[in-house]
């Protein structure tokens, strides 16, 4: 549920310390509750999760939220405005502390023009995040609460964090009164 990749931490984490490369991946902290990219802006900058959890949200012009993914460590945020050149598509919180690699939209467009490597792993990682996204839309669709909350919850026993209900129905793309009521059913 918490999605990570190690290959692409792994590779930031050494591109980091290269000496050709100065400056151009600098580390940020960030306290639980912080926005760290606002939905339909111009942010400017990639960043690679270097530890802690993020979440993704969508929100609705009704103001209705939604979560798209919980991101962990080596998951990158940002891309998409830096690969198509228009605004952000959604937002991003920090749900745990959390320290990001930040790489500017140029500097991140040079490395992926440059470096092979490097765009093999954030092709990968699209093509994951894809399936990802198509699938949890499918299932929400086609299976109901009583099945998708208890594969959830053991899903969330596994993890060290603290997620909200709120967090939970918005993942689910449920109100939170449904998931009360189904939270009970539980029991
Ligand atoms: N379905 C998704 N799964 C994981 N991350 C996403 C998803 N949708 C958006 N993001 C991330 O959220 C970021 C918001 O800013 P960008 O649109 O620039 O780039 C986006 C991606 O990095």
């Amino acid at each position: 549920m918490i999605r990570k990749n190690e290959q692409l931490l792994n590779f930031i984490m050494q591109l980091a310390e290269k000496p050709d490369v100065p400056g151009a991946i600098i580390l940020r902290k960030l306290d639980a509750g912080t926005r760290l990219i606002h939905q339909g802006e111009a942010n400017g900058n990639v960043y690679v999760i270097k530890s802690g959890v993020a979440k993704c949200l969508f929100t609705e012009e009704s103001g209705k939220e939604y979560i798209l993914a919980f991101l962990g460590e080596g998951e990158t945020l940002g891309e998409i405005e830096a690969i198509r050149k228009l605004p952000t598509i959604c937002s991003i919180e920090a749900l745990t502390p959390l320290c990001v690699y930040k790489i500017s939209n140029v500097q991140f467009l040079h490395f992926l023009e440059t470096i092979p490597e490097f765009s093999r792993i954030l092709l990968e990682l699209m093509a994951i995040r894809l399936s990802d996204i198509s699938l949890k839309g499918a299932r929400q669709q086609l299976q109901p609460i009583s099945e998708l909350l208890p594969r959830l919850l053991s899903a969330l026993e596994a993890q060290q964090i603290e997620f909200t209900k709120k967090d939970l129905s918005e993942y689910l793309g449920i109100t939170l009164r449904s998931l009360n009521r189904a939270l009970k059913e539980e029991k």
